[in-house]
């Protein structure tokens, strides 16, 4: 299912997209870091070679700065200044062109450059950051302040990131939340943080004043003006004044926020009677819900597993978008995955062999086991993982996806819950527990109450393993559950 895209060309790196790539590019950053500060300790010993010859000079001028005459009257004075000028500054003016050990660190950082992230990366990025925004419902003051869902994460935004945040919005005519991030940008515009990217690109303060006041005016009035401009001035966690009505949030986004009521009292047991299997290792089983039929397994998959199944380098990994989900995106990019198929080796048996002994299924060998890391504030829209046979009868044969299951194999400390929207539930990923549930009805019609979706991301590497196996292999060996 999840495979690249045609139209994307193969090459593109999109590090936003998985905290494993992203990692990879904090690892970029760390070796140009190294060679810039190779580069500097290499232009500070120049400069201090520089000054001193410029003291020498100075100071014995000094007496007679105003006195040329007075000066070249010693002939001391008058050889020294002839023989500096014609020994010592064409060779201070080689010495300052000679780029010697600087050249190295030069082209080593420009083949950095050549890595950087691209303009669909750093849209991504945005996309992210706007989703966590807007998903969890976060003041924008908070967050730029590493306020997060109660959670303090010990760093805070710049005010170049504030901008690129805030031209992002305007751009998508979210003026009201352009403007709050405008006024950010503009209260953190003289941190000392902040000084370096604003000398490379120089935004002006005046410039962002008038972009915050020009996006309060796209969706307010002309006589508010004078309380834009108080709102400028103001602590920028102060709420803005005359604001449009607020869209009520969709039902992901209150799943999302933990708004959806907390799971019956279901079962939740020691299962050693669905396979052989089970007699020696029971199985701590939960039922999460009973329409449709969801169960959670804890401590189904070792950490050594885990260590394995995420040790995937950037070329392993493709870009998973979701033309082949039933979303209503014609493609969007989702996250990083790796999927193998019926050969994926010894480990994706041994899994596969588990999920046939916790589901007393047949695990069948025609869908591939997939590896997903999810990005920065990564989210996957609310899809099935059925297909509906009715609307595709090519896949008649195969039959349509019966069940599926979702090993989480990270924790996620913050955000990244999966959802079921219309059932209501929300289910937090914890590493080495999995989901299991059926997405068909006994008589093999879809269960639209499986639809389900991600939640974006907010602290963590989200990672999950993802199997779904085909209706008609099971024909004999499913129950049929009432
Ligand atoms: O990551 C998750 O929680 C769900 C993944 C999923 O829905 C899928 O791969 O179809
Ligand atoms: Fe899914």
């Amino acid at each position: 299912k999840n495979t690249e895209n045609d139209n994307t060309p193969v090459q593109e790196v999109i590090y936003s997209n998985s905290i494993r790539a992203l990692s990879e590019l904090r690892e970029i950053e760390n070796s140009y870091m190294e060679h810039l500060y190779n580069y500097v300790s290499s232009l500070r010993q120049k400069i201090q070679t520089l000054r001193i010859f410029i003291n020498c000079i100075t100071q014995e001028n000094l007496p007679h700065k105003l006195d040329q005459y007075k000066y070249v009257s010693n002939p001391l004075n008058s050889f020294g200044l002839l023989r500096r000028a014609h020994q010592d500054w064409p060779k201070l003016t080689s010495y300052l062109r000679d780029q010697g050990n600087f050249i190295v660190d030069l082209e080593e950082m420009s083949k950095f450059v050549n890595r950087t992230p691209n303009a669909h990366d750093m849209e991504e990025a945005l996309l992210g950051m706007d989703r966590i925004e807007h998903f969890y419902n976060l003041k924008s003051s908070d967050m730029a302040q590493g306020l997060v869902a109660g959670q303090k994460l010990g760093s805070r935004m710049s005010a170049p990131d504030c901008m690129a945040l805030a031209d992002y919005l305007y751009k998508r005519s979210e003026f009201e939340r352009a403007a709050e991030w405008y006024r950010l940008a503009f209260s953190v515009f003289n941190k000392p943080k902040n000084n370096m990217s604003l000398k490379l690109y120089a935004p002006k303060r005046e410039e962002i004043q008038k972009m915050f006041v020009i996006s309060r005016l796209q969706e307010g009035s002309v006589d508010n003006l004078s309380d834009y401009l108080k709102e400028l001035s103001q602590d920028p966690g102060t709420s803005l004044v005359h604001l449009g009505p607020r869209k009520s949030p969709t039902a992901i986004e209150q799943g999302c926020r933990g708004n959806f009521p907390p799971h019956p009292q279901l079962v939740c047991r020691y299962n050693s009677t669905t396979t052989p299997f089970m007699r020696i290792a029971p199985l701590k089983e939960e039922e999460i819900s009973k329409e449709p039929l969801i169960w959670l397994y804890h401590d189904v998959i070792y950490d050594s597993e885990i260590a394995q199944l995420t040790n995937l380098t950037r070329e392993e990994m493709i870009l998973g978008t979701t033309n082949n989900y039933t979303t209503p995106d014609r493609v969007n990019r989702l996250f990083h995955v790796k999927v193998t198929n019926d050969d994926g080796g010894q480990l994706d048996r041994t899994l596969v062999n588990r999920m046939a002994d916790i589901s007393g299924l047949d695990m069948g060998n025609t869908t591939s086991l997939a590896r997903i890391n999810y990005g920065l504030g990564g989210y996957f829209q609310e899809h099935s993982d059925y297909v509906d046979i009715k609307l595709h009868p090519e896949l008649i044969e195969e039959g349509d996806r019966l069940m599926t299951f979702l090993f989480y194999i990270s924790d996620v400390p913050v955000g990244g819950a999966t959802i079921f929207p219309a059932a209501k539930l929300a289910i937090q990923p914890k590493k080495g527990s999995a989901l299991f549930w059926y997405n068909l009805h006994n008589n093999g019609d879809p269960n639209p109450l499986t639809r389900h979706a991600v939640c974006p991301t907010i602290v963590g590497s989200r990672w999950v393993l993802v199997k779904s196996m085909l209706n008609y292999e099971q024909m004999f060996k499913k129950p049929c559950y009432k």
